[in-house]
């Protein structure tokens, strides 16, 4: 940094002094916490996406929101050029910004990591950063305070997107950067005509076209309610009822994908009235999506339809349409690509999931929770499929695949337009326009359902038999200091605190089938703890029982 540069920053710097006591880390999802001790974070998150467009001559976004959490905390996240996570090499930079304790050191980390990574700061005109928040009520103010620390490096342009979902702000970017056009207009327009192109395509005859009716679809008083209302009006016939769209009603409370995954309850709004009708529902940044249908009989129970059965409904399809492509291809004329397809989870996918993917001949790998290993570990195939169970995920095209798809739809159409081979290339393609491959994305993860229920002629009950659920039950642990949980194996053992993990073994034994694990959470301040059994007493049990061992272990008598 020149004399100019430095200045400018150390002032701007100073407005924006971070809170006393307060230790933040990028984790599963950026920073999160209470919006109040925010404003520091979200500044200096600012100057490291300038950083990162400089560095990556890319344009780089910055989403304000803390997804599933209540409605007082709030979080930044960075989408990278792809679209993607912040590469999780620059995270301790992230952290290091994050606690520096004044304007002197911050100017100082920031030099040293200029210098360490080469990054050209006399053409800081080229760096553009894109800003989008949701719906919190302190979105505004962050968002003001992140455009502060962008514009604290000289040059650098803020573009302010306004109310998004997070996964239309990392589809822009990531559009942007492949010169498309990438307006929320654009976005929309891609999702409803791919999503036409599939439901055009569902074979006549089939029970598809008599089947469905609406579909409900709980916002989460959130902002996906709030834009799926707009594609609702895209699409135009579409059979969608939206509630807890945000006009009254509070963000997350007792409400959206997080509530009904764990809670394995209806959200608020839904009740024995809708019993047998197909729901979904959205998380608070619209990034998740779960689908339940309210039981008949019951106190708002549902059955529920994870990211696991999501996942499962994708795979079998894409397998599906990959059969019929390469149907009847002799090895002769070489037309047979046989792509590599893989699905990715993490130890909270239902063991019962697992075990239909694997039966069904699906590549099934397993990384730590967080989408950015998901995502990482998805990339390596030609198709790649991951979800987390709470409804998180997408499907990943490499390019290589796509350009050879391309070529043997055009060929298709010339030599036998119309045939099902044909189809299912256009299937395919319209698949990879509909999903979201920046991130996960409920709005065209609830289209590919959809579209999907409907070529199956499947109602939800019908999906939901995929495969039955063994019970689970999760639960939160509040703790001194979570992070002195370490773990290994995709977050299955405990290696640290030492004999914690024994103790686990020793309760896991004692059920049929028992799983069951402990990880510190990344985005709230608690120990979460899944516990697996054949049935649901024994899960229940199981996981209050390694509860405890938490708290006895690193709990507040415990010290
Ligand atoms: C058990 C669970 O649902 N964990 C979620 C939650 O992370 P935690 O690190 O568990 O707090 O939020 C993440 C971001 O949305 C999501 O990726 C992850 O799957
Ligand atoms: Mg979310």
């Amino acid at each position: 940094m020149n004399e100019q540069q430095r200045s400018i920053l150390l002032e701007s710097s100073d407005h924006f002094s971070p809170p006393p006591g307060v230790k933040l880390s990028y984790g599963t999802s950026g920073f999160r916490a209470d919006w109040l001790v925010l404003q520091s974070t979200v500044f200096r998150v600012g100057i490291l996406a300038a950083l990162r467009s400089l560095k990556t001559q890319s344009v780089i976004g910055l989403m304000i929101t803390a997804s599933h959490n209540i409605v007082s905390d709030n979080g930044i996240k960075i989408a990278d050029p792809t679209g993607g996570m912040l590469s999780q090499d620059w995270e301790p930079f992230a952290d290091a910004l994050a606690s520096a304790p004044d304007s002197q050191h911050l100017a100082q980390l920031i030099d040293d990591f200029v210098k360490k990574e080469n990054i050209p700061l006399e053409g800081a005109e080229s760096a553009e950063i894109l800003l989008g928040r949701d719906t919190r009520p302190s979105g505004k103010s962050l968002l003001e305070a992140a455009k502060q620390g962008i514009i604290s490096i000289v040059g650098a342009i803020a573009v302010d997107m306004g109310v998004l979902t997070t996964p239309q702000m990392h589809w822009m970017v990531r559009a942007r950067n492949k010169a498309m056009n990438a307006t929320e207009l654009d976005y929309f327009n891609q999702l409803s005509s791919s999503f036409r192109c599939l439901i055009d395509l569902i074979p006549q005859g089939t029970a598809a076209n008599k089947m469905n009716g609406i579909v409900v679809v709980d916002g989460a008083n959130g902002v996906g309610g709030e834009k799926l209302e707009a594609l609702k009006r895209i699409l135009n016939g579409f059979d969608i009822e939206i509630r807890n769209s945000g006009k009254e009603g509070v963000l997350n409370d007792g409400v959206g994908a997080d509530f009904v995954q764990k809670e394995k309850v209806a959200p608020r709004g839904f009740g024995p009235a809708d019993a047998g009708i197909r729901c979904a529902s959205l998380d608070g940044d619209a990034d998740r999506l779960v689908y339940f249908s309210v039981l008949s009989n019951s106190n708002n129970e549902i059955d529920l339809v994870d990211g696991d059965k999501i996942l499962s409904l994708f795979a079998l399809f894409i397998k599906e349409q990959l059969s019929t492509l390469n149907k009847n291809e002799g090895d002769k004329d070489n037309k047979c690509y046989q792509p590599t397809l893989g699905v990715v989870q993490t130890a909270y996918a239902n063991g019962a999931s697992t075990d239909y993917l694997k039966q069904s001949g699906l590549e099934v790998m397993f990384t730590p929770t967080g989408v950015k290993y998901l995502h990482e570990k998805a990339a390596e195939y030609d198709i790649g499929i991951y979800f987390e169970a709470n409804g998180h995920g997408t499907i990943l095209f490499s390019e290589g695949f796509l350009h050879w798809l391309d070529g043997r739809n055009s060929e298709l159409a010339l030599t036998s337009k119309g045939s099902e081979q044909q189809k299912a290339a256009m299937r395919l393609l319209a698949v990879s326009k509909l999903i979201n491959q920046a991130v996960g994305d409920a709005l065209s993860g609830l289209l590919l359902v959809e579209a999907i229920l409907q070529h199956m002629g499947w109602s939800i009950h019908k999906w939901n038999e995929l495969y039955h659920d063994l019970p689970s039950k999760q639960l939160k642990v509040k703790v001194v200091d979570r992070s002195v949980i370490v773990t290994e194996k995709a977050e299955t053992v405990v290696v640290r605190p030492l004999g914690i993990q024994e103790a686990i073994n020793v309760e896991t034994a004692k059920y049929p089938r028992g799983r069951c694990f402990v990880r510190p959470s990344g985005t709230e301040d608690v120990v979460r703890v899944y516990a697996e059994a054949t049935i649901e007493e024994a899960a229940d049990n199981l996981a209050s029982s390694v509860a405890r061992l938490v708290d006895q272990f690193l709990g507040f008598g415990s010290s």
